[in-house]
């Protein structure tokens, strides 16, 4: 045989074990030659593509470490990924994208979105808060960090760039007179960098008095709208979590089944009746700890594809339009309440629905649940009680929003809430632009 046609029936053996999922015969060819490793076959195949059409795990793994190109089509343009997704092996999928795990959920390709009050900067250990002596150490500790709140607004500073806000990080001896005040609750939220404990301290009272000397221009954050919104991210999602756990402490001070008083336990995080036999100590009653509503807010598509539905309530900015959203109600899925809220509010019927992201909203303590979902009808009947206005935007319309052209058909809600990412989302922006 000549030369060429030894190197052929080679390459055919390296194939056909890549095919076949022979581990022992690919691994004892690489090392006696690799060179086979980015070589092609019949219709521009390679090793990689065709271990990922028969789903061999192990063999992708093995060719990924010893350095197989992963950018490389075959003659019908696909790469060894574009193989694996076409033949449904997800998980050799994942292996070949450069977002791992993404590729092995069902419907695919949905990035977590990076929005604002999702960052979660403390780490909560959930298992410290009934620790009572490990509680009150850290609140002793010079190290610890208070953030301090009056009427659920956190007391900041300007930051560094003159538009977003500094969550103030207080330290005990600032705050001697606040923490042992008779009104002053206190949340333990979690620690930062394995140690430092963080908490949130809150007053009713006048805090100024209570305060000692604050360096720099300190301020509490009012009003909360727009207020909440000027945060850096890392600071928006530890208030997110501190303001809606004192929201409930200032709306649940007895308990809501028998209206006696309560004790506050679990570093703040639980508040128990304090009358031997009330039924919130029976079963699983959640009465007892901080409460979280889920919403659900949608961007509903036009079947035609080119046009999403928005509303404006009438307390929105002049010209803002935003996603429809709705309280789920007791007894109802995701979906059902996507549905119901956008056949309530707009007159509009969805037929298919998808998950994209959620948002805490701590204005008090809601669950933004978002979805992009399909409309079966078009014809608009707006809900005038709740929204002012309900209209079909174009993605052109849509786009030109986005870009703040100076004659856009409307103004888009704040990149700060979900509704503004999954608009994004739907015309495939990157969310952080
Ligand atoms: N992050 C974001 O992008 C957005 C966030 N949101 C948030 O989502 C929340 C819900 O959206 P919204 O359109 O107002 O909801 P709905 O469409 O469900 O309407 C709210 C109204 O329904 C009543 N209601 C029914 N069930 C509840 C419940 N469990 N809790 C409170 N009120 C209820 C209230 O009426 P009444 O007051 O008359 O008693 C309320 O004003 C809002 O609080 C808003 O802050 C909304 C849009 C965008
Ligand atoms: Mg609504
Ligand atoms: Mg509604
Ligand atoms: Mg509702
Ligand atoms: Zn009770």
């Amino acid at each position: 045989m000549s030369d060429s046609g030894v190197r052929s029936d080679l390459l055919q053996r390296f194939l056909d074990a890549a095919s076949t999922g022979d581990m022992q015969t690919l691994m004892l060819m690489i090392d006696q030659s690799s060179d086979l490793l980015n070589q092609r076959g019949e219709k521009g195949w390679s090793a990689l593509m065709l271990a990922a059409r028969h789903g061999h795990q192990e063999v992708v793994k093995a060719l990924l470490e010893n350095g197989c190109d992963t950018s490389a089509q075959n003659g019908s343009g696909q790469t060894a990924r574009d193989v694996a997704v076409f033949w449904g092996h997800r998980h050799v999928a994942s292996l070949l994208s450069g977002s791992p795990d993404v590729d092995l959920l069902p419907s695919g390709g949905v990035q977590e979105l990076d929005i604002y009050f999702n960052r979660q900067m403390l780490d909560r250990k959930s298992e410290k808060r009934t620790d009572l002596a490990w509680i009150s150490e850290k609140q002793a500790d010079p190290d610890t960090v208070f953030i301090v709140f009056h009427d659920l607004c956190p007391l900041v500073r300007r930051g560094a760039q003159d538009t977003k806000t500094s969550v103030c990080r207080l330290r005990a001896p600032a705050l001697q007179k606040l923490l042992t005040h008779t009104h002053t609750l206190l949340v333990f939220l979690g620690v930062q960098k394995k140690e430092v404990a963080w908490f949130a301290v809150s007053t009713e009272d006048e805090p100024t008095d209570l305060l000692e000397t604050l360096e720099g221009e300190c301020f509490f954050l009012q009003p909360a709208m727009p207020g909440l919104l000027t945060m850096s991210d890392e600071d928006a999602g530890v208030v997110a979590q501190a303001r809606s756990v004192l929201a409930w402490h200032s709306r649940y001070r007895f308990c809501p089944t028998c209206g006696s008083d309560t004790r506050v336990e679990d570093g703040g995080y639980k508040r128990t009746c304090l009358r031997a036999g009330c039924r919130s100590l029976q079963g699983v009653y959640n009465t007892c700890y901080p409460r979280v509503d889920p919403v659900v807010i949608m961007l509903v598509i036009h079947p035609d594809g080119n046009q999403c539905l928005l509303g404006r309530k009438k307390i929105f900015p002049p010209g803002m339009f935003s996603c429809l959203a709705g309280f789920i109600e007791p007894g109802e899925c995701v979906e059902a309440a996507v549905r119901r809220e956008v056949q309530e509010e707009s007159g509009v019927q969805v037929s298919a629905i998808q998950y994209v992201c959620s948002q805490p909203w701590p204005m008090p303590s809601c669950l933004m649940i978002g979805c992009h979902c399909v409309a079966l009808t078009t014809d608009i009947n707006v809900d005038q009680q709740e929204l002012e206005e309900v209209r079909w935007f174009t993605r052109q319309q849509v786009i030109d929003a986005l870009l703040k052209h100076k004659h856009a058909a409307f103004i888009m809600p704040p990149q700060q809430a979900v509704a503004h990412q999954l608009i994004k989302h739907w015309i495939g922006f990157n969310a952080n632009l």
